[in-house]
């Protein structure tokens, strides 16, 4: 590796906070260009840096043989290295399958919940892996095609939680170039991108005919302008939150959760401000970004701007109101409470997927059945859980708690507050609002990660027809080292 090339990624890796001395960093490597390009480089810079390194891989149990030559390959590069490497072995298909996700997505969930495993398990400062130039300008072109908002545009970034990125200055072909000075060779996926048809198209159609026709290092630019456009938003993101100190005061009134603004003040800001503010606002107030959208922002500028009395009703219950020289967004809580749709309604055959703890996974499925075609092939062994449905008389709610939920704790009747059994069952009180749990109004069904059902809704003799969920929690099915 030229000292050129060595010098241009570690000032990328200090211009951006990636690196420190002395850190332990968990590596990606797939036996790809990319990824032993990254370990070479970590490697070469490890003593200067005091740097601790592990390598991990995935066998996805996708490409039989050739998959197994990658992995064969990567644990003799770290030997080779003298670094450590752990393998997982996962059959990706069938986590596919249960996850309703695609295998490119089921991939990708499985290794990030690796990588980050490992780390934990280290105790090591970082995740490494090898996206570059040209990944950088595939993500930009790809969000722009799909009409992302200006976030999205900026694409992929060198930061992200435990996720570094160095090589994203670094283009595909002085990748190549540099390992074949040094002699080090790497895997070459056959399949790579094959199942990902916008991605393989702008990959191999749309760059190169760019690149051909307008401009040769289109790549390039496209991966610099979306660097740049990552700079400008983080720029706006510090302006928004000064001015959202400024302006912004929480209203102290009970059971509501909301802000307000003078509307002199509003009005002065210029108008993308003025709608970052809004974003801001959406997001304090309903905990949550998702649902939320563009027409959302536009509605309560209008209002902000608007006359006086006017409200517009938002996603998650909440209200943009403008009084005289007030503006307010709110939402109340004693409203939300008797809403039954505060999440989504419950979708059979969907597989929800949510954090537990570090990170872990939880995912569950729901079904509902007749009990004669459960006995008949015995599939409540099949069921993590089963409820009577004819008990519910409407489909249940799978969302986070709020205040008001309660529990049967025994068949007579008797509740506890759900606040009160999570007290009791020792959950964090930092990870209760976000262990989602199956509802009907207030009354509690089942508090997944506690394995608690409401005994209202056990099954009986006279049960006709059964809600089931089926749960599965990632586990590896291999880890050597
Ligand atoms: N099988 C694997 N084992 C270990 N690391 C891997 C493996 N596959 C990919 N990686 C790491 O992840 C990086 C990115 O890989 P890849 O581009 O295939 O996509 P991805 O994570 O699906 O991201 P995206 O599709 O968003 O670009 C690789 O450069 C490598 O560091």
């Amino acid at each position: 590796m030229t000292e050129q090339m060595k010098k241009k990624i570690e000032q990328f890796c200090i211009a951006n906070d990636l690196l420190h001395k002395k850190d332990g960093i968990v590596v990606g490597v797939s036996g790809g260009a990319d990824s032993v390009f990254l370990i070479y480089f970590l490697k070469e810079i490890m003593e200067r840096w005091e740097l601790r390194l592990h390598v991990v891989h995935i066998n996805h149990g996708i490409r039989g043989k050739e998959a197994l030559h990658d992995e064969q390959y990567t644990k003799e590069l770290s030997k080779r290295f003298s670094i450590p490497c752990t393998i997982f072995r996962e059959n990706i298909p069938k986590r596919a399958t249960e996850w309703k996700m695609t295998e490119e997505e089921a991939g990708r969930t499985y290794r990030y919940q690796c990588f980050e495993k490992v780390r934990q398990e280290l105790g090591f400062d970082a995740v490494a892996i090898a996206h570059h130039q040209n990944d950088q300008a595939e993500t930009v072109l790809f969000q722009m095609l799909r009409g992302s908002s200006l976030r999205g545009l900026g694409g992929i970034r060198p930061k992200r939680g435990y996720i570094i990125r160095p090589l994203l200055l670094c283009n595909r072909e002085e990748i190549e170039n540099s390992l074949q000075e040094e002699h080090i060779s790497y895997c070459t996926d056959q399949t790579n991108g094959q199942n990902d048809y916008t991605r393989n198209a702008i990959r191999n159609c749309i760059i190169p005919a760019m690149q051909k026709y307008i401009q040769p290092k289109a790549a390039q630019h496209i991966a610099k302008s979306g660097m740049y456009l990552q700079e400008v938003m983080e720029y706006l993101d510090r302006e928004r939150d000064r001015i959202y100190e400024r302006i912004v005061t929480q209203l102290q009134e009970e059971q509501i959760n909301g802000y307000r603004i003078r509307r002199s003040d509003f009005v002065q800001l210029p108008s993308v401000m003025q709608k970052e503010i809004i974003m801001k606002l959406f997001e304090q107030t309903a905990g949550r970004k998702k649902d939320i959208t563009t027409a959302n922002v536009e509605e309560t500028v209008k209002i902000f701007l608007g006359e006086t009395g006017k409200k517009a009703m938002l996603p998650y219950h909440m209200i943009a109101e403008r009084s005289y020289e007030d503006l307010y967004l709110y939402r109340k809580e004693e409203q939300s409470k008797h809403v039954e749709f505060w999440e989504d309604e419950l979708v059979l055959g969907k597989t929800y997927i949510f954090q537990i703890e570090n990170e872990k996974q939880m995912q569950v499925t729901f079904y509902r059945k007749d009990i004669s075609e459960m006995k008949e092939n015995n599939q409540k062994k099949l069921c993590t859980k089963c409820f009577d449905y004819d008990k519910m008389g409407i489909m249940p709610i799978f969302r986070y708690p709020r205040s008001g939920d309660y529990m049967w704790i025994d068949a007579n009747g008797h509740t506890k507050k759900l606040s009160r059994i999570f007290i009791d069952g020792k959950i964090p009180a930092a990870q209760r609002k976000e262990t989602p749990v199956l509802a009907i109004g207030d009354h509690i069904v089942w508090i997944p990660l506690l394995g608690r059902v409401s005994p209202y809704y056990y099954l009986t003799e006279s049960t006709t027809r059964v809600l089931c969920a089926q749960t599965a929690n990632n586990e590896r099915l291999c880890m050597a080292k």
